[in-house]
C-alpha cells in the first residue's frame, strides 16, 4: 500500500497555504522509508513574509479580550480531540511512532495544553501597588512576534505547547517544525483558522537549520522558543542575544533515575521502561542513567530483561505495536555507534543491541562506569545505562555530575528520603515513584545546559509576556526649582 500525506502547500502564511520557494524537503515514513509527501523550504523572503504577517496581526489579536482569545484556543482543542484518530494517523506517518502512542500522547497532550491556557486566559492580570496617596499598577503585555522551533520527536505536541501560552497572551507566532516532521504544524494552522483565529496569528514555515536561523534573526521576532539539542540551543541563544530577544530553551538531557533498595521493584522497572523505551527512546527527559542500589541491582536487571521480552516491534499503524522505528537512518546510525561504543568500553549488554534496519530494540547496559560515553552522552534512542551505588549521598553526587539538568527520578518507599533526594538533584523536573509524566498543569523545563524557561502551567506565561509598570501621581508634582 502506498501512503500519501501531501498537504495543500508547504507553508502557512497569513491564513493561507503557500508553496515554499526553497529546496525540496521529502518527508519519509520512518517505517518503510517511502516518501509520503514532498514539501519545499521557505526562502528568507518567505520567512520575512511570515514574520510581517505575524507582526501585522499582532495589535488586533492583542486587543481582543483575553477570554475571546481563550475561546478560540478552546475551540481548536475541541476540533483536535474530535479528529484525534485522523491526526494520530498523520502523526504516526510523520514520526514513525506507534499509533498506540500517538492516539494517547501527542495531539491529546497538545489539546490539553490549549484547553489549559484557554481557561487561564481570563485570569491573566497585572498588580495594583499602593504607594500612600499615589499608586502604581502593572500591565502584563505580550512580547510581539514569537518564533517557535520544534524537534522531531513530539512535533504536534511541541507546536501546541509553544503556541498555546504565546497566543493566549496576545502574541503571534511563526513556527518552524523540524525538517524531519513538518506535517503536524500545518494541521494545527488549519485547525486554528477553523476555530476562528484571525489570519497571521499563527504561521508555519518549513526548512532545515538555515531557515530556523533566518527566523531567529528576523528583526520582527521578539522571542524564540526552541526545542532541540544543546548544540543547536547554544547557537540559537547566541543569535537571539544579538537582538536582545527573549528565549525559552527546551534542550537535551542525560537524566538520572535513582532506585533505592526499598523501592517497589515492579513499579521501578515499569518506570525504567517508560523512562527509556517509550517513543523508541526519543524523549528528551528520559532517565537514561539508571542508578540501582547494590542490593537490588541483579533482581532489577533480571526483571527488566524479562519484561522487555514483551515488546512488540513492528508496523507503527498496527495498534498492537509498542515499539516503532527510529526517525531516520542517520539517527539510527548514531544510536548504533553509541551502542557499539558501550560494548567496546566493556559494559555488559543485558538485552537488546544494534537491531536491524529502522529498528533498534530496547537495549540495556549494566556494569557501566560513569565516564563511559553511554553514561555521559545523550543517545536519544532506546538505550538504558545501569549504574550501581551504595548510599544516598553517593547517588545524588553522581546523578548531578553532568552538564545536563533536564529531569530526574527517585524510587523509594521512604517518604523523607524521597523529598530530600529530589531537593538535592540538579534538574528542572523531578518525579517521585513514577517517571516521564508531563501534565500541562506542571511546569516543564531544564536547568544547567538543558535549558532556560518553563513550558506549561501558569509559569509559561512569564516567558511569553513582559510587565509594564505605570506610576500614577495623585497630587501635585514637587520639583527642586
Ligand atoms: N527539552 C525538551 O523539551 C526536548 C528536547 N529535545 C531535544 O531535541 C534533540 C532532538 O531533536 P532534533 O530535532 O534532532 O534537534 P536539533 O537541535 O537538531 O533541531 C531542533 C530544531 O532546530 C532547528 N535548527 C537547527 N539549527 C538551527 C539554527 N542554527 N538556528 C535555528 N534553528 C535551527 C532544526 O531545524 C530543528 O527544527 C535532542 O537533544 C532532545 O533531547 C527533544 C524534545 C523535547
Amino acid at each position: 500500500m502506498s501512503l500519501s500525506a501531501q498537504p495543500p502547500a508547504s507553508l502557512f502564511i497569513d491564513g493561507q497555504p503557500v508553496e515554499g520557494q526553497g529546496a525540496a524537503l521529502p518527508v519519509r515514513y520512518a517505517y518503510t522509508g517511502e516518501v509520503i509527501a514532498t514539501l519545499h523550504e521557505a526562502t528568507t523572503d518567505q520567512v520575512a513574509a511570515a514574520c510581517t504577517a505575524a507582526r501585522a496581526a499582532g495589535p488586533a489579536w492583542a486587543a481582543l479580550a483575553p477570554v475571546e482569545r481563550g475561546r478560540i484556543l478552546g475551540r481548536a482543542a475541541a476540533i483536535i480531540l474530535a479528529r484525534n484518530d485522523e491526526l494520530a494517523w498523520l502523526e504516526t506517518l510523520d514520526t514513525g511512532k506507534p499509533i498506540s502512542e500517538t492516539r494517547v500522547a501527542d495531539w491529546p497532550s497538545g489539546a490539553a495544553c490549549l484547553e489549559y491556557f484557554a481557561g487561564l486566559a481570563a485570569t491573566l492580570t497585572g498588580q495594583m501597588i499602593p504607594l500612600g496617596a499615589d499608586w502604581a499598577y502593572t500591565r502584563r503585555e505580550p512580547l510581539g512576534v514569537c518564533a517557535g522551533i520544534g524537534a522531531w520527536n513530539y512535533p504536534s505536541q511541541i507546536a501546541c505547547w509553544k503556541a498555546a501560552p504565546a497566543l493566549v497572551m496576545g502574541n503571534t507566532m511563526v513556527f518552524k517544525p523540524s525538517e524531519e516532521t513538518p506535517l503536524g504544524a500545518l494541521k494545527l494552522a488549519e485547525i486554528f483558522i477553523e476555530a476562528g483565529m484571525p489570519p497571521g496569528v499563527f504561521n508555519v514555515v518549513q526548512g532545515r537549520g538555515e531557515v530556523g536561523a533566518a527566523l531567529v534573526t528576523n528583526p520582527d521576532v521578539a522571542k524564540v522558543s526552541l526545542t532541540g539539542s544543546v548544540p543547536t540551543g547554544r547557537r540559537v541563544y547566541a543569535a537571539a542575544a544579538d537582538g536582545m530577544r527573549h528565549v525559552t530553551m527546551e534542550l537535551g538531557g542525560k537524566s538520572p533515575l535513582i532506585v533505592f533498595d526499598d523501592a517497589d521493584l515492579e513499579d521501578a522497572v515499569s518506570a525504567a521502561i517508560l523512562a527509556n523505551f517509550y517513543s523508541s527512546g526519543q524523549i528528551c527527559s528520559n532517565g537514561t542513567r539508571v542508578f540501582l542500589q547494590e542490593g537490588i541491582k541483579e533482581d532489577f536487571l533480571a526483571r527488566l530483561a524479562e519484561r522487555v521480552q514483551a515488546v512488540h516491534m513492528g508496523d507503527p499503524l498496527d495498534p498492537a505495536t509498542t515499539h516503532g522505528p527510529i526517525i531516520s537512518p542517520a539517527q539510527a546510525e548514531k544510536i548504533r555507534a553509541a551502542i557499539r561504543a558501550g560494548q567496546a568500553a566493556g559494559a555488559r549488554l543485558v538485552c537488546g543491541g544494534v537491531g536491524e534496519g529502522a529498528f533498534i530494540p530496547p537495549t540495556v547496559f549494566a556494569d557501566a562506569t560513569d565516564d563511559m560515553s553511554i553514561a555521559t552522552d545523550e543517545i536519544f534512542g532506546p538505550v538504558l545505562t545501569a549504574l550501581s551505588f551504595v548510599d544516598e549521598a553517593e547517588a545524588v553526587l553522581r546523578a548531578n555530575a553532568t552538564g545536563f539538568g533536564l529531569a530526574a527520578g527517585v524510587f523509594t518507599q521512604d517518604l523523607t528520603r524521597a523529598h530530600r533526594v529530589v531537593a538535592g538533584l540538579e534538574a528542572g523536573t523531578c518525579w517521585i515513584n513514577t517517571y516521564n509524566l508531563t501534565p500541562v498543569e506542571m511546569p516543564f523545563g531544564g536547568v544547567k545546559m538543558s535549558g532556560l524557561g518553563r513550558e506549561n502551567s501558569a509559569a509559561a506565561i512569564e516567558h511569553y509576556s513582559q510587565l509594564k509598570s505605570v506610576y500614577v501621581g495623585m497630587g501635585g508634582v514637587d520639583a527642586p526649582y
